[in-house]
């Protein structure tokens, strides 16, 4: 079993035994290399909003590798892509949107920036027979908090991000109703970390979820944090929408 790039939570190797280089230093590039894509398989499909969980210039070489295990994974169709625009709308299937949803001149918090590199890199797999997603995080130099360091409030939106998506895809349209994080260990600005995140159970309207940040090579556990989001109620959706007009 891989020892190196553990899943934080399950404790089982997110390599599944499909990486064949699942035993090299993961930052031996001559041991592990990545192999060169083409211009097409960079560019997200022609008339379709630009999906920013695409490798780009600005990615490490920790977060290409990792990136290239993780697609290697979804061929073996445990573990799914899950692309990302930077309009909110457009992560909406179309049978859930709401009538009165149109869409506006506004950003995904983490796709405000345009430049790359900058601002919140990353990439998340959904495992749905595990309920867990895992996000691929680099944060950029205008994520700054402490000098060198991610600003606690960037590590706290990855994680309600990557956690709301594990919710998502439970539950549907869902709020987070509460985050509690424990900060361990400072995240470098420009290194690659692991958000795992998974269900603990469901109540009712009510998703209880865990997640675990950690370094590429599991030695340095960055937060931890458990949250809970409630699957919103349409008809409470209904009444604030009168309410509105
Ligand atoms: C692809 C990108 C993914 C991005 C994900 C990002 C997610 C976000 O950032 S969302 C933004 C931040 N969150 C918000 O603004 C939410 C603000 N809060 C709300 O709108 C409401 O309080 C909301 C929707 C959470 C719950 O309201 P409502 O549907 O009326 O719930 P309500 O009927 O009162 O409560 C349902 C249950 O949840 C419980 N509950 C509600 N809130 C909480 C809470 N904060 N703590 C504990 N329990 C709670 C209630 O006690 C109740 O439990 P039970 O059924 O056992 O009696």
């Amino acid at each position: 079993m891989c020892t190196r790039l553990r899943a934080p939570i399950t404790n089982t190797c997110v390599h599944t035994c499909v990486c064949p280089h699942a035993n090299a230093p993961l930052r031996d590039a001559a041991a592990h290399p990545v192999p060169p894509r083409s211009p097409q398989a960079l560019c997200s499909q022609p008339g379709r909003p630009k999906d920013y969980a695409l490798p780009n210039a600005s990615w490490s070489r920790d977060m290409l590798d990792l990136y290239d295990r993780f697609l290697a994974m979804t061929k073996e169709g445990l573990w799914k892509r899950i692309p990302s625009y930077n309009n909110v709308l457009d992560h909406i299937p179309e049978s859930m949107k709401l009538a009165h949803e149109k869409k506006k001149d506004t950003r995904l918090f983490l796709r405000s920036i345009e430049a790359e590199g900058v601002g919140f890199e990353y990439v998340m797999f959904l495992n749905s027979s595990e309920k867990r997603v895992v996000c691929l995080f680099q944060p950029g130099s205008y994520l700054e908090g402490h000098p060198g360091f991610a600003h606690g409030g960037s590590i706290a939106t990855i994680i309600d991000s990557t956690i709301g998506s594990c919710a998502i895809f439970v539950a549907g349209r869902v709020m987070t109703a509460n985050l509690s994080i424990n900060y361990m260990s400072p995240v470098p600005l420009g290194s690659v970390v692991l958000v795992d995140s998974k269900v603990d159970k469901v109540e009712g309207r009510k998703v209880f979820l865990s997640c675990k940040v950690q370094s590429v090579d599991g030695g340095t556990l960055h937060a931890e944090a458990t949250a809970l989001f409630i699957q919103l109620d349409a008809t409470k959706s209904q009444k604030q929408q009168a309410s509105c007009q």
